[in-house]
């Protein structure tokens, strides 16, 4: 099913294209049929010269264009991990616009439903139908919501198919008609979390706020169970939480465990101008990425904070100090920052994007920007940076 096509059938009476892409008005920016929407071929289309070329760029500029046929713009950064993208090039214009506010994860719907009467089985034995109604669906939705369709089609995948009965079922051939009609329900995606942790003083809170700053968000603390939590969302399904494991205690470590299932990466913060509690941070890194942890295996981003200080040890030093490389970890990449200013804290979230998301060309064939010394102490910039 993720692989159907979409485009829109000959004398379909649905209202698709919306329109002219608002920036380029280009009419018809689809040389060939849309396939079936998911991120990953979403990406595709617009990398794969299905668009004309005046809307690759107008949407590479952009960053965003409305309505679905355009649903491309911005797929840079919505990628599986929304909007990072956007911390990446500061200076564009666009992204002085301030960022619309979005609704929040709750405000989505639990799920998008399209369903087919008996009368419309035929329908579903063409391949873009389906695809077509659920575009509508997220439009209609979209407009009751206030919610970018596109952003809507994003945020829900992988249907599940349900007779009248509320059966599951795995196709309607056979399906008399007394189960019809049939409805695909497509869930709304689990919102997603990169864990911040440091000891106290490290840096957390200044880092998250440096972030803000770019975002446009504010930051949200919630305080209960032992500890204050406090969280940044990058847009309503990927935020990025901060947790002091000096206290984390085992109320907290309960309700850090709730987030664990839905992980994207742990970024540490250490304060690298204080040589003496780098020990304590290593053994906290250990306790929390041990073998037992629901954390093992994480993709981790290092910040060796306030760097900014005389003194303060080098990214190198704290990669040898924190005993990275003995660390059951997927990835990792130590960057030093100094969170005051936001110095190295973009270069951190650049790595983290690429190695969440995967390298992708940008509109003229380049690609995405490697973060300084994202090669390793080899590239010359060991003292910022170094991957493991
Ligand atoms: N010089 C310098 N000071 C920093 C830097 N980052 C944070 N600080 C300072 O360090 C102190 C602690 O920073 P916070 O961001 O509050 O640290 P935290 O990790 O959130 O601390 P807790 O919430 O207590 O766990 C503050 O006075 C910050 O201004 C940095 O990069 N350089
Ligand atoms: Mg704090």
């Amino acid at each position: 099913m993720k692989h159907r096509s979409w485009g829109r059938p000959p004398g379909s009476s649905t209202h698709f294209p919306p329109g002219p892409c608002l920036a380029c008005q280009e009419s018809r920016a689809l040389k060939t049929p849309l396939p079936w929407f998911t991120r990953r071929r979403a990406l595709d289309l617009l990398w794969a010269d299905r668009v004309s070329p005046a809307h690759r760029a107008c949407c590479a500029a952009s960053w965003r264009v409305s309505g679905l046929w355009e649903l491309p713009g911005g797929l840079r950064t919505t990628h599986l991990y929304p909007r990072v993208g956007a911390f990446l090039h500061p200076s564009k214009e666009e992204d002085q616009v301030p960022q619309p506010r979005y609704p929040g994860f709750d405000k989505y719907p639990d799920c998008v439903r399209v369903t087919f009467s008996f009368d419309e089985r035929e329908l579903l034995t063409g391949s873009q139908e389906l695809g077509l109604r659920y575009a509508s669906a997220c439009q209609e939705l979209g407009e009751a919501l206030g919610i970018d369709p596109a952003v809507l089609a994003e945020a829900y995948a992988d249907p599940r198919l349900r007779s009248a009965t509320g059966r599951d079922v795995a196709a309607v051939g056979a399906l008399p008609e007394d189960e019809w009609p049939v409805t695909f329900e497509f869930p709304k995606q689990r919102r997603r979390y990169n864990l911040l942790f440091g000891l106290g003083g490290s840096g957390k809170t200044t880092l998250l706020r440096a972030l803000g700053r770019r975002s446009g968000q504010p930051l949200e603390a919630t305080a209960g169970q032992g500890c204050r939590v406090e969280s940044l969302a990058l847009d309503d399904f990927t935020c990025f939480t901060s947790w002091d494991i000096t206290g984390l205690k085992e109320a907290s470590r309960k309700l850090l465990e709730g987030y664990c299932r839905d992980v994207l990466s742990v970024c540490f913060v250490v304060d690298a101008s204080d040589p003496s509690r780098i020990d304590e941070a290593r053994q906290a890194l250990a306790d929390l990425l041990g073998e037992s942890s629901a954390l093992s295996g994480a993709t981790l981003l290092v910040y060796a904070n306030k760097r900014d200080v005389e003194g303060a040890l080098p990214a190198t030093e704290v990669a040898e100090r924190l005993m990275l490389s003995s660390l059951r970890i997927a990835r990792c990449f130590v960057q030093s920052s100094c969170a005051v200013t936001g110095d190295g804290v973009f270069q951190g979230i650049a790595w983290l994007s690429q190695a969440i998301g995967g390298a992708r060309p940008s509109a003229d064939g380049a690609e995405e920007p490697t973060p300084t010394g994202g090669a390793g102490p080899s590239a010359g910039d060991a003292e910022e940076s170094t991957s493991i």
